[in-house]
């Protein structure tokens, strides 16, 4: 094979499990992988993330999938790659995992201390996979080989694997100037799909490690009895197998049984759905993906998947279990909340007492105090967002406004709608609140009228600004601070019947928010409890005087949780209390607690995957690029009913 032929299909990138060309043999144990995993030094010229025996590591010296190298070449590279050993023999720290003798699977003995061969074989093929032959190594250790070649084959181009100086003939020479703007979309395309790529493996290897070492604590640990050992390291073995799996299949919507249409938000909808193999259950987002880049709403979506995908195991999160895609949408498979949201408790029960008020309050801080540890902000929390497990406790959703400080999450969205909002103003010319309802108990056909629409204005594309702070919509700046401002317009809500700045249109609830001062307005007909209205004025105020300022985004909770009004919170066993409604559920895909009569069943995805299909080639570079990186799979994927 000529290496420099450009033609991919001509290159024999399928590995060959007898290959020994040029004396580079598959290693087959550990100690032959004197790095931890995830380390990629060494790496320099092999990226191929089609091959499918490709693995984060993989391509340290000793172990470049099969390859034609020249042979003026391969005596330099066999002596580059001994040098490279000998280096690393030299400097490298221990392994964690070096075998010791007699112990070749890595797990110096440990396992067998109590001997049992099942639990040796199964941590053996599990953490240790880089021993074996490439066919018996996990091949989905480095991502989802078919998955990512699908993604790849058509923009990444071969790249010459010898370690010969480039020579300077004119085959190499290269001229963008003279490409089509396609293909500058798509070499863009194909460079942030190698990064993606790596940075998930990279991830993905760096969890396995730490999850193996705590396995090996276990183990260690003389205080655990032997069978407890030999059950956790089944229960991890089976949890590493099934994700294993999971990363090689590829998902897609008509791998799951539509239910139930659950929600409507602004550019999709949420499903409760159930997967055909196994029969999980599950909330299935999709969005439409057309919607989003025409909305400039790019930014959102990708905030979303990262937020949900950083956040892991937190109790106080949605799960995320995978994020894809197909021409038409983008979906998010999450945990089913099966009770609700608060919005939908807030439209059949209008007020709380106080006690409930606190409960949901105080779970909501820390929901909130999670979302900032984990280095973002919501900007978007609002009782829609507010989800109730089977249990009855919060956890947050929809971080399509979220913000990580990322670039790729910044946007001038409101600024648009400010700008909107002034014009109007400006042309009204007069007092800004005359038309603005001010809402108290004694008009209750306006209160009435207003709750009506509530739920329509979820569903529209503009949303609802009741919550957000004023700082978002002056355009100013603003911080983690925001969150803490939602919470108090939610907490309002509870204890009064309605927001503090709703109105009927909703450029009046912007000129409301922003003038604040003047129109927080508590009516006199309820009594509110002295410490509920002042947590209520602290959180509604002027950011550099709200509460939650004092410990900056990762300890402002702590000044909110010793508010007054929290006195007597267990905060650390919050989630292990009795929630005030405990959805009763009658079985797992009891939708009681969605307002499914309000919401249209009709699949609509037809029309979108047609436009998708019609969208000429050029549209469709633009249009991926934005999307790459968005497939994600979590570890725990199949923890769920
Ligand atoms: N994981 C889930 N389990 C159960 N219900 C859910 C789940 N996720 C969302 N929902 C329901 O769907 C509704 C809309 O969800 P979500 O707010 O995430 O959609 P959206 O399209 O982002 O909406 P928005 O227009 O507010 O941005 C929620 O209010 C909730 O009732």
């Amino acid at each position: 094979m000529d290496p420099n032929n450009n033609n991919r299909n001509n290159m024999n990138y399928g590995y060959d499990r007898n290959y020994n060309a040029n004396n580079r043999a598959y290693p087959t144990t550990p100690s032959a992988f004197p790095q931890p995993i995830y380390q990629t030094q060494g790496a320099q010229e092999y990226v191929d993330p089609s091959n499918p025996a490709y693995a984060p590591g993989y391509f340290l010296p000793n172990n470049y999938p099969p390859q034609q190298v020249q042979p003026q070449y391969a005596q330099q590279q066999q002596q580059q790659q001994q040098q490279y050993a000998q280096q690393q023999a030299l400097q490298s720290p221990q392994p964690a995992y070096q075998a010791r003798p007699g112990y070749p699977d890595g797990t110096n003995g440990l396992i067998q201390q109590f001997s049992n061969q099942d639990l040796n074989s199964n941590r053996a093929g599990f953490f240790n996979n880089r021993a074996g032959s490439p066919a018996q190594r996990p091949r989905t250790a480095g991502g989802s080989p078919a998955q990512t070649q699908a993604q790849a084959s058509h923009l990444i181009p071969p790249v010459p694997r010898s370690p010969r100086p480039p020579p300077e003939s004119e085959e190499l020479q290269r001229f963008p100037d003279r490409y089509s703007e396609n293909a500058h979309k798509r070499g863009k395309a194909a460079k942030e799909l190698v990064t993606v790529f790596f940075h998930e493996n990279i991830e993905r290897a760096r969890d396995r490690n730490m999850r193996s070492a705590e396995l090996d604590k276990t183990l260690r640990d003389p205080n655990i009895p032997i069978e407890k050992k030999r059950q956790d390291a089944d229960v991890i073995s089976k949890r590493e197998s099934d994700f294993l799996r999971f990363l090689r299949t590829k998902e897609t919507p008509a791998n799951f049984q539509t239910i139930k249409i659950i929600g409507k938000g602004a550019f999709g909808e949420v499903k409760l759905v159930q997967r055909k193999t196994d029969g999980k259950i599950y909330a299935l987002k999709s969005l439409i993906k057309t919607e989003m880049f025409k909305k400039d709403q790019l930014a959102h979506v990708r905030a979303e998947r990262d937020i949900l995908a950083d956040s892991k195991d937190n109790p106080w999160l949605v799960k995320l279990h995978a994020s894809f895609q197909d021409a038409a949408y983008l979906y998010l498979l999450m945990e089913f909340l099966p009770g609700g949201d608060l919005m939908t408790m807030l439209i059949k029960y209008e007020i709380f007492s106080e006690d409930i008020t606190r409960f949901y309050m105080a779970e909501v801080v820390m929901a909130i105090e999670a979302v900032h540890k984990l280095g973002f902000l919501h900007r978007d929390i609002k009782p829609d967002n507010i989800l109730l497990d089977r249990g009855g406790h919060v956890k947050l959703t929809d971080f399509g406004l979220s913000t990580g400080g990322k670039k790729t999450h910044d946007n001038a969205y409101y600024q648009n709608l400010l700008k909107n909002s002034t014009s109007k103003d400006r042309n009204r010319n007069s007092g800004y609140f005359n038309d603005a309802i001010n809402l108290t108990v004694s008009n209750r056909g306006q209160i009435n009228t207003w709750r009506k629409s509530r739920r329509a204005m979820a569903y529209s594309t503009v949303g609802t600004p009741d919550y957000i702070a004023p700082e978002i919509f002056n355009g100013q700046g603003y911080t983690y601070l925001c969150d803490w401002w939602s919470v108090g317009a939610i907490m309002f809500e509870c204890l009064v019947g309605w927001p503090p700045f709703c109105a009927e249109d909703t450029n009046d609830t912007y000129r409301k928010i922003v003038n604040w001062r003047e129109c927080l307005y508590f009516p006199d007909e309820l009594v509110l409890g002295r410490d509920s209205e002042a947590l209520i004025r602290s959180f509604l105020c002027d950011p550099d005087h709200r509460i939650g300022s004092e410990g900056g985004q990762h300890g402002g909770a702590t000044q909110i949780k010793s508010h007054p009004f929290f006195r007597g919170v267990v905060w650390d066993q919050l989630r292990s209390i009795r929630a005030p409604f405990e959805p009763r559920l009658s079985s797992n895909i009891d939708v009681s607690y969605f307002p499914i009569d309000e919401i249209p069943q009709e699949d609509t995805s037809a029309i979108h995957r047609a436009q998708a299909r019609a969208m000429p080639d050029s549209q469709e570079a633009e249009m991926s690029l934005p999307f790459i990186g968005y497939t994600y799979k979590a570890f725990n994927a199949f923890e769920t009913t």
